[in-house]
């Protein structure tokens, strides 16, 4: 998996440079090889929703998952220092959780991405799961929230309405926008498209943290 460039990247918030996120990613926690190991743990678990294994690999699967777990518990770091969510310098910052999203083109206050849900984020009878969609407008809308020299939000309302049902293993369009900023209020909305069709909009509310909250 390439890194992004800084510009490429889906709003990330202007003050991560000053952290010094644009760093050697070498220097940067888990290292140069995090987006690969990324990248194939969202392929591993795309792969494992899609089969009905042998009992010999399923018992070898999860002797091998052990082993892991054990060694990565001895591993543990604080949340700061751990590479998972923090590296917005690889797609999905890094971790497996949320779809990857790539952004073709963004504004001040509007960003244009695509995104593919793999098999992982099936809900059921070939439909995209609608947390996971959900989880997708909550990602991007508050990551976009944060950029363009805007202090830290938070989320405190989200809502979603299904319009279609959202297909996995198909690249989609994402569209989001500022509705509304006044005071520590920031409302956008978002729409997925597959083709001419909605497949989902969303509409979030952000309140902008307190230097205390932070
Ligand atoms: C080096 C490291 C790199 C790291 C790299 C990491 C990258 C990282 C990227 C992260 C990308 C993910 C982005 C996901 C973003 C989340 O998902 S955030 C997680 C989910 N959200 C939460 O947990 C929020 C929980 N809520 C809170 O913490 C508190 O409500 C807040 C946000 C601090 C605000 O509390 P507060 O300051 O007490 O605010 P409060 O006075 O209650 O309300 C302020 C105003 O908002 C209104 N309001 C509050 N709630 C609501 C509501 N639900 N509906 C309508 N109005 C509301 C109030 O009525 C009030 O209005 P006014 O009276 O001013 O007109």
């Amino acid at each position: 998996m390439v890194g992004l460039s800084w510009a490429e990247r889906i709003g990330v918030p202007e003050s991560f440079a000053l952290a010094g996120l644009e760093m050697d990613p070498a220097r940067l926690p888990g290292g140069t090889g995090w987006g690969e190991l990324a990248g194939e743990l969202r392929g591993y678990l795309d792969a494992l929703v899609g089969v009905d294994p042998p009992a010999d690999l399923v018992s070898e699967m999860a002797e091998q998952l052990r082993s892991w777990r054990e060694r990565l518990a001895a591993a543990r770091v604080p949340e700061r220092d751990q590479p998972w969510g923090h590296r917005v310098d690889l797609p999905a910052r890094g971790q497996a959780l949320a779809p990857h999203v790539e952004m073709l083109d963004r504004g001040d206050d509007w960003l244009e991405a695509t995104v593919v849900f793999g098999r992982f984020h099936l809900g059921g009878h070939d439909a995209v799961h609608g947390g996971a969609v959900a989880l997708l407008f909550d990602e991007v809308l508050g990551r976009f929230s944060d950029t363009h020299g805007r202090p830290a939000a938070r989320t405190v309302s989200l809502d979603v309405a299904f319009r279609a049902v959202t297909p996995p293993e198909r690249e989609l369009r994402l569209r989001v926008w500022f509705e509304r900023e006044h005071g520590r209020k920031r409302q956008l909305h978002g729409e997925l498209r597959d083709g001419d069709v909605v497949c989902a909009e969303a509409r979030a509310l952000f309140i902008v943290l307190r230097p205390d909250q932070g």
